[in-house]
């Protein structure tokens, strides 16, 4: 078996993190976990910790980081036969420590975007709650607009996504996330890219994956999910 391959990306919301998370699960085969739809995953299913994750999400607030870690580190332990990519965890340093007491990583991803930018972004985002697919009318709007391009159904636009919200996430997010980049800054595995354009920024990681997941990792991994 190939040695396998793990990654995280992380960044504010908005940030591009699931659009370009769909990108590398596309072009490198690795398997996407986005932690904020396991989250609403649970949520929907009212397992024990959706439900005890909903109360702290409906405030604007992080859920708590002992839920967190009981949630996705058996998820990934169903994941050892492939090569993945996590998003938005950790988010926290107590979850980074957690992570990297239960498995070694090979690359960190991290967003850089400019507040101006997120506002923009998040005004226009829609999402497909059912699917968690994400649309922007300016940048990949639905072909109807309103509607899931894949089942017609209606979408939404998230509560937190509103500027007045957005603004207090992401001072939170700066506090939390800068003891989880500065431990992946010291082991030498992180990687940070800042610009407007999500389009401008892809090549970039593109190339930075080529360079580190091995021919036959990527090989095998578009094999087995194809
Ligand atoms: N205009 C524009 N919109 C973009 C760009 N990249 C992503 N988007 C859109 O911006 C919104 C946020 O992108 P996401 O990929 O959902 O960002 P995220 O970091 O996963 O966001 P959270 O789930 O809130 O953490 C979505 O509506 C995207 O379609 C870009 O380069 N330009
Ligand atoms: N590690 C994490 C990931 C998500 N959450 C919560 C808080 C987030 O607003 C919601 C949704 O996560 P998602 O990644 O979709 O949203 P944001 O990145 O915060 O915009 O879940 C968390 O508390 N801790």
């Amino acid at each position: 078996m190939s040695r396998l391959f793990r990654a995280v990306i992380m960044g504010p919301p908005g940030s591009g993190k699931g659009t370009i998370s769909e990108r590398i699960a596309r072009g490198f085969g690795l398997q996407h976990l986005s932690s904020g739809d396991f989250l609403r995953e649970n949520i929907a299913s009212n397992t024990e910790a959706g439900v005890l994750a909903k109360t702290y999400i409906e405030k604007g607030l992080l859920v708590p980081d002992h839920v967190m870690t009981r949630l996705l580190l058996p998820r990934l332990e169903e994941m050892t036969c492939h090569s993945w990519l996590l998003d938005g965890f950790p988010r926290t340093l107590a979850q980074a420590e957690a992570l990297n007491s239960s498995c070694e990583l090979d690359l960190v991803i991290s967003l850089n975007i400019p507040l101006e930018t997120l506002k923009e972004r998040l005004s226009h985002r829609w999402i497909h709650q059912a699917s968690g697919r994400v649309y922007n009318m300016c940048f990949n709007p639905p072909r109807v607009q309103g509607v899931d391009d894949i089942t017609g159904e209606p979408l939404i636009q998230q509560d937190d996504d509103k500027p007045e919200a957005l603004v207090a996430r992401l001072r939170h997010y700066k506090d939390v996330a800068k003891p989880v980049i500065d431990v992946y800054k010291a082991k030498g595995i992180l990687h940070t890219f800042s610009d407007t354009d999500t389009d401008r920024i892809w090549p970039y990681i593109s190339s930075l994956l080529s360079a580190k997941i091995p021919t036959d990792i990527a090989d095998a991994q578009r094999a087995s999910t194809h």
